[in-house]
């Protein structure tokens, strides 16, 4: 089938390729002529494992192209929307502006027998909108959410653990028909199929992003508990975990939850309801985003109160001239995402109170310099530690969890710790002489 993807981002890039595997006849498009110059090269703009082989695998059998043409997806069968939707810089809403000239460009093009699949993450209500704009030119809409995870993009997209249509109630059958074609081989491989009206898609979406934020927030109460009464997150979360109802994934306490998806998603539900009058039934989402922030101050709160009082800086900047070591600062590991990162958040902050904080991440130095130009980028884990007074994991990237504390002692001014991410096993770094601080433990 011939297919094209519009926007060529984390989804998009990750799309085109994984559809071109399954046998499609692909382009992405994308107005940033630097991400479709290495797309069409064989070079990931950005890092996803596995991401690179499907890529140069689908270009060499000439059926994946990329281009900054909307014109190339002309003809093709099936069109996905891929493009952004940020939270708006004024409010927590969705900025849906990228997705509605998306929509605009494609119009042109569109004809007869054509499907337009919204595959980027939407307020309720969007899809139905867009509809009455795509059915004008004789092809129809339907609604397609995404639940890849970053670091599983490419086996996410090929076998996803369930598939969503949301489709328009007269040709829902027709249109829900075409997808199946698009998908038969995970299909066949017995994916749940779920077939919806656009609404419910919708905000299957939107409730399991808020779902799993609500899971890492709650375990994250729990930590500030834990904290106050002297008990262990780690053991209880293992143990209401052990109950099949409840489950362990996702009760990961720590630093909390960031990237692109999860905090503006919840944010932009709440501001959605709010516009239709249900803000109430949401409202427990604000407390689960306030919770979510707190850990992050808290992390900053652990570097100020390491320190002796009598020797810190100003009010302003407790932490004048101290070295920070800062380990990890993409959102979560196998990702170089930086948005709305909690570990570069916690790096800024430590900046902002004096530190000279020098950061290593293995894949994310230049996205968050980009962001942060401020602190000291270094290519190591020894050159990040060397002369550290304290070190602080903000994301558990293997690399972090294999450390040797032992060695890294010799190495720091001050072998004092603050793991973001409970990563690390505290018996082994206490042993080996460091002062262990964990989150909620
Ligand atoms: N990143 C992820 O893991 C997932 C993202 N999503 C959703 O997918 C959507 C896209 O997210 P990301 O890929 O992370 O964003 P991104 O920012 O990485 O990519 C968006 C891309 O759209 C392009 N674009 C903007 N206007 C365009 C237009 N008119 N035509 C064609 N391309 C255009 C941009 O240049 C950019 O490359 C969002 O709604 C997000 O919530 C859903 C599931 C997973
Ligand atoms: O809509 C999206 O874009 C995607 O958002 C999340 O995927 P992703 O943002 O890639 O990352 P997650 O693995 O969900 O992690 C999100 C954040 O939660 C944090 N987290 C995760 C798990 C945990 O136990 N504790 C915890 O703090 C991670 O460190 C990370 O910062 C969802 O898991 C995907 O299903 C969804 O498609």
């Amino acid at each position: 089938m011939k297919i094209s993807v519009k926007g060529c981002g984390y989804l998009g890039a990750v799309h085109a390729a994984a559809m071109a595997t399954l046998g499609h006849e692909v382009v992405g498009v994308d107005p940033d002529a630097r991400k479709i110059e290495l797309l069409q090269s064989g070079e990931t703009p950005f890092f996803e494992p596995g991401l690179d082989e499907i890529l140069r695998a689908g270009l060499a059998s000439g059926r994946l192209s990329f281009s900054t043409e909307t014109e190339r997806a002309a003809g093709a069968q099936v069109h996905f929307i891929a493009v952004g939707t940020p939270q708006s810089a004024d409010s927590g809403s969705a900025d849906l502006s990228y997705v509605r000239a998306a929509i605009a460009d494609l119009l042109p093009l569109l004809g007869p027998d054509q499907l337009v699949v919204g595959k980027s993450t939407v307020p309720v209500g969007t899809a139905a909108e867009l509809a009455r704009l795509v059915s004008e030119t004789g092809a129809r809409l339907a609604w397609n959410p995404e639940f890849l995870r970053e670091g599983f993009a490419v086996q996410d997209t090929i076998a996803p653990d369930r598939l969503v249509y949301g489709v328009d109630r007269e040709s829902g059958d027709a249109d829900a028909a075409v997808l199946d074609a698009v998908y038969a081989e995970a299909l066949a491989a017995g994916t749940p199929r779920i077939v919806t009206d656009y609404a419910t898609a919708e905000l299957v979406k939107v409730a399991a992003n808020s779902f799993l934020a609500t899971k890492i927030s709650f375990i994250n109460a729990m930590s500030e508990i834990a904290e106050t009464v002297g008990a262990d997150v780690v053991t209880l979360a293992d143990a209401i975990g052990h109950d099949e109802r409840i489950g362990r994934k996702f009760l990961g306490a720590g630093l909390g939850f960031g990237g692109g998806c999860l905090p503006k998603d919840i944010r932009a539900f709440v501001a959605r309801a709010e516009e239709l009058g249900t803000g109430e039934s949401v409202a427990f989402l604000k407390q689960m985003d306030e919770i979510n922030l707190r850990r992050r101050q808290r992390v900053v709160d652990l570097v100020v109160g390491s320190f002796d009082g009598s020797d810190l800086g100003d009010g302003a900047t407790p932490l004048a001239g101290r070295s920070v070591a800062m380990l990890g600062l993409s959102f979560k590991p196998n990702s170089d995402d930086v948005r709305d990162s909690p570990a570069l958040d916690v790096a800024a902050r430590l900046h902002a109170l004096g530190a000279v904080v020098s950061a290593y991440d293995p894949e994310t130095n230049r996205n968050a310099a980009a962001r942060v130009p401020d602190l000291r980028y270094c290519d190591s884990v020894e050159d990040a530690v060397r002369g550290a007074e304290i070190v602080v994991l903000g994301t558990e990237w293997l690399e972090f969890r294999e450390l040797d504390p032992a060695g890294l002692r010799t190495q720091v001014e001050r072998a004092v710790i603050v793991d973001g991410r409970n990563a690390l096993d505290p018996d082994a770094w206490r042993g080996a002489g460091w002062t262990y601080h964990g989150m909620g433990r």
